[in-house]
């Protein structure tokens, strides 16, 4: 593996996933649906999406895209999102790791980001799943300025570890993460697949995340939970979140706030700066869906350890909410303008 020889993220830990991915637990989607930005809708394939997605044109980023009125590639921009997606170049690659018999090889080029704060419960067997995912060659957990065994039970589990001193935000995390992954690609450039760390086991079901946008089908997928526990949240944040992505670019977004994505590089790049804390969902979608990027939801057998209702969890969902109410405040029409002004005057 080629990772030591770019220059490492602070603090990272050791990993050697060459030898612990025997297997995949990687399940298909049992369910996908398909629209189209601004006029949902289902294609023959069933992916829900925010283009066509199957016309093969490209996207601004130089990307293969439904939309018509896309910008023009850079060349720079062109040049980097080819390497990552419709047509991946195979020189300087590794090899396609076999995983037996039953499975076709599958060349490595997808990087697990797990930001995690306080999940030293559960990142064992996150990381544990995410390293036995197909084309997975790479698990980055970001400690978010953990106070429990976060860190070392995640490089004990054969992640590589960054570590904020102090705790920044899921946001901030999953940037730490990519800019890790981004040091450490060298000439490669690595799908991101974003994990939270509570998923544990069902992490291995991410591969039907993966898949679409391996193939060039997708910029980004969005997962969709098959088994909910609901309790007290109501579902405030989610409907908050929902409703500014369909005022925002005219998604529908089914759900918005889910944390476990894959995006090409190029996605990611085009997404940023990305909004604050838990605005980071709410934001990537409205931001991708409306430079033209197709984003795909795919149903997939993942939980999570559900919200609660003690104090703590209310407490969640009150800063989930001001994140998600100040990632669209930022991106209402007049306030983005006016950003821009600020920017423009500033960088003058
Ligand atoms: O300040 C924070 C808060 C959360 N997280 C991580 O972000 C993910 C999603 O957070 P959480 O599970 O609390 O939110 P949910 O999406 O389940 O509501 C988890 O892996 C957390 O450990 C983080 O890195 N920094
Ligand atoms: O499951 C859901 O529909 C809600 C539950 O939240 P509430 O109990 O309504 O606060 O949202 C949670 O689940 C998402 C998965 O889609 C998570 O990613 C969200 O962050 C979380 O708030």
């Amino acid at each position: 593996m080629s990772e030591r020889s770019g220059r490492e993220p602070s603090d990272a830990g050791s990993s050697d996933t060459g030898s612990s991915r025997a297997g995949s637990s990687g399940s298909g989607p049992s369910d996908a649906r398909s629209s189209e930005a601004g006029a949902p809708g289902r294609d023959s394939s069933g992916v829900k999406s925010s283009g066509t997605g199957t016309s093969g044109r490209r996207s601004p980023r130089g990307e293969s895209s439904g939309r018509e009125s896309a910008a023009p590639a850079t060349q720079s921009e062109s040049a980097s999102a080819s390497a990552s997606v419709s047509e991946p170049a195979t020189e300087g690659l590794p090899e396609p790791v076999s995983r037996g018999s039953a499975e076709p090889a599958v060349r490595p080029d997808t990087a697990v980001i797990i930001p995690a704060k306080d999940e030293g419960e559960r990142i064992g067997a996150t990381v544990a799943a995410a390293l036995a995912l197909p084309g997975v060659d790479l698990v980055v957990v970001v400690d978010d300025g953990s106070i429990d065994q976060t860190g070392r039970v995640a490089r004990a589990a054969g992640a590589r570890v960054v570590r904020h001193s102090r705790n920044r935000g899921k946001a901030a995390a999953m940037e730490s993460g990519a800019e890790a992954v981004r040091l450490l690609d060298g000439e490669r450039s690595r799908h991101l697949l974003f994990l939270d760390a509570d998923l544990g086991e069902t992490a291995g079901a991410a591969a039907a995340l993966i898949e679409p946008v391996r193939a060039g089908r997708a910029d980004m997928t969005i997962a969709i939970f098959a088994n909910r526990v609901k309790l007290a949240g109501h579902g405030f944040v989610v409907k908050l979140s929902q409703d500014g992505i369909k005022r925002a670019c005219g998604w529908e977004a089914t759900q918005p706030l889910n944390g476990q994505r894959c995006l090409t590089r190029a996605a990611f790049e085009a997404a940023q700066p990305l909004a604050h804390g838990f605005g980071v969902e709410t934001g990537l979608t409205i931001d991708l869906v409306r430079q033209g990027f197709r984003v795909a939801e795919v149903e997939v057998d993942m939980a999570h350890r559900a919200t609660g209702t003690d104090w703590r969890a209310q407490l969640h969902r009150a800063k989930q909410f001001r994140d998600v109410a100040r990632a669209l405040a930022l991106r209402e029409p007049a306030v983005a303008e006016g950003l821009a002004r600020v920017r423009e005057r500033l960088s003058r």
